[in-house]
């Protein structure tokens, strides 16, 4: 089995990350489904109480409780890829859920470290408008606070491979497909310059988040 987890903080590409791996046959398992399901296994609106549950998970379950929880789906998931049981795993949030799955998936699990600057983020969110949070910086400086204070800086300085995202998004897709493993040609709608080897770096402990 050979999984792939992103982690990165808001804004940072995790999103198109996984649209890569879709477009290229590899099923994409995201985290926070995990968490929407409990929400409504207990009767709550997921936009209203994801966070809370969250936490209530961790503390009912440990700390590892949401990666503990997400492992059953990568195995169905990597049973139906297309890819030689290749699943991405989006949403990883703290080294205790990195050691998690390497523990449950040794040397076949690989963490990827997805860095842009705030005010490249800023303004990428702020186009996207998801939400009104997405435009509103104190929002995003709250919640990148919040997310490193989980421990997702420890875990991105922990990460077996870097991409950067400070370029253009089809260089961004392109190393993306690089770590991947997988060449251009089965996208669709879509130009490819696949085989960027140098797109991906070794994690030096780089200070682009
Ligand atoms: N290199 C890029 N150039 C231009 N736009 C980009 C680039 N990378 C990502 N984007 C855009 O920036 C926005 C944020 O990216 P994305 O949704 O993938 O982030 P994310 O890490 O999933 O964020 P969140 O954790 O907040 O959901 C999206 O609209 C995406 O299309």
């Amino acid at each position: 089995m050979n999984v792939i987890g992103t982690v990165g903080l808001p804004g940072s590409g995790k999103g198109e990350a996984a649209n890569v791996a879709e477009a290229a046959g590899i099923p994409v398992v995201v985290m926070g489904d995990v968490i929407r399901a409990e929400c409504r296994r207990r009767g709550l609106d997921p936009a209203e109480h994801h966070g809370r549950i969250a936490g209530a998970l961790r503390e009912e379950e440990g700390d590892d409780a949401i990666a503990a929880r997400t492992l059953p789906r990568i195995r169905e998931a990597a049973a139906e890829s297309d890819r030689g049981e290749t699943v991405l795993v989006d949403g990883l949030r703290s080294t205790v859920e990195m050691e998690r799955f390497r523990e449950a998936f040794g040397d076949g699990f690989t963490l990827v470290a997805i860095r842009a600057p705030f005010e490249l983020r800023a303004e990428r969110l702020d186009a996207r408008g998801r939400d009104d949070s997405d435009s509103d910086l104190e929002a995003l400086r709250e919640r990148d606070a919040r997310e490193i204070d989980l421990g997702l800086g420890d875990t991105l300085e922990r990460a077996d491979v870097e991409i950067d995202n400070t370029g253009t998004l089809d260089e961004f897709r392109s190393r993306v497909r690089a770590v991947l493993g997988v060449d251009a040609e089965r996208e669709e709608g879509e130009e490819g310059d696949a085989g960027e080897g140098s797109a991906a770096t070794a994690n030096a402990g780089g200070d682009g988040a």
